[in-house]
């Protein structure tokens, strides 16, 4: 279980406007980071405490909306994987997860679709909102503004803690990035069958930033121990994904890990957003100098979830998987075509 070690805390303050000492001091801490535990603590985001708070303040409302109120947004009304699922519709490694949610994206207008074109373009559309809570939707896209950018600047900094050049990263994540938000809601422990919030899985994009209310309930795997990243107020906690793992030859880490239920008489909310390059993008091919190749330790590649360098292709294969409901219904010509067979209760979270 949890142990005394914490994660580390780093500024994005000192990498944006920090002098040239602080710059270089961040870069070398993220590289040391990235490559070891895979997690830390970010500070100097872009978002205060105040607004944090706001956040969740909607967020509690969505939740405490009306079962049929939050059931009318269902995903599974939505081509582009847009909605809300219910408790125990999701599953990792075989086990159900207990947490409810809304999955938001950018706000963006369907793309133009004609018979030949791929069928990740489907990934792109509007959100389902609830109606009467003005104050979500605009709390929802401000939070995710402000992780896109703290985002962009973050991958500069990976960049040159790479020995890239600065802007490495930049072109991929530029205009349109992908920018996934999870609202998420895990009920205390007497109302659930097992303490599983979410099961233990790597995040499989680039970069991935959980905000936390006030309940613990994060831990991440490292040196074989269970390490507790309870929330730290001002902060948020990032993580990096399979695909930084896959293009660093295994010199960056994609770290495992899970939700533990609250206690019995609580509950926590978290928004975990996943930051990942255009839908059209390639992936960038990271040559690593000689002293980091000397480092990387290849990838465990999991032959479930095989990575193609091509962003909007992978996103669709993790999505079908995840949402089995949304898959049948919308992409059944992509399932036939590509041979992909799904679980017959939801699909496997990736
Ligand atoms: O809720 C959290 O703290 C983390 C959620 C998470 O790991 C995920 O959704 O991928
Ligand atoms: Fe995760």
């Amino acid at each position: 279980m949890g142990t005394e070690q914490t994660l580390p805390i780093l500024d994005l303050n000192d990498f944006v406007r920090g002098d040239a000492g602080r710059r270089a001091a961040f870069v070398s801490t993220l590289r040391d980071t990235a490559h070891g535990v895979g997690f830390f603590y970010l500070r100097g985001f872009g978002l205060d405490e105040a607004q944090a708070r706001a956040l969740f303040g909607v967020s509690r409302a969505f939740f405490e909306l009306p079962q049929a109120d939050k059931d009318a947004l269902r995903m599974s009304n939505s081509p582009h994987f847009r909605g809300y699922t219910r408790e125990g519709d999701e599953i990792t490694r075989g086990q159900k997860d207990w947490r409810e949610q809304i999955d938001i994206g950018a706000e963006r207008a369907v793309l133009p679709l004609g018979p030949d074109d791929p069928a990740w373009k489907r990934l792109q559309g509007p959100n389902q909102w609830p109606d009467g809570l003005p104050e979500f939707r605009l709390r929802v896209l401000d939070i995710q503004a402000h992780l896109t950018l703290a985002g962009q600047q973050l991958l500069r900094a990976l960049a040159l803690a790479l020995g890239q050049p600065v802007d490495r990263f930049d072109e991929a994540f530029a205009g349109t990035p992908v920018q996934h938000i999870k609202l998420i809601r895990y009920p205390g422990q007497e109302q659930v069958r097992s303490a599983q919030g979410v099961g233990a899985h790597k995040d499989s994009g680039c970069l991935t930033f959980v905000l936390q209310d006030v309940q613990p309930g994060l831990q991440v795997y490292y040196q074989d121990r269970w390490i507790d990243a309870p929330p730290l107020p001002g902060t948020v906690v990032v993580n990096l994904g399979e695909v930084l793992e896959i293009l660093s030859n295994g010199y960056l880490r994609a770290t495992l890990h899970r939700v533990v239920s609250p206690p019995a008489g609580t509950d926590r909310l978290s928004l975990a957003f996943f930051l990942s390059p255009r839908l059209d993008a390639a992936l960038p091919e990271l040559p690593l100098p000689p002293e980091l190749a000397r480092q990387a330790r290849g990838v465990e590649r999991d032959p479930r979830n095989v990575l193609v360098p091509h962003t909007g292709l992978n996103l669709l294969k993790g999505r079908l998987r995840s949402h089995a409901d949304v898959a049948r219904r919308f992409y059944a010509d992509v399932l036939a075509r590509e041979g992909i067979v799904l679980p017959e209760d939801a699909g496997a979270y990736n």
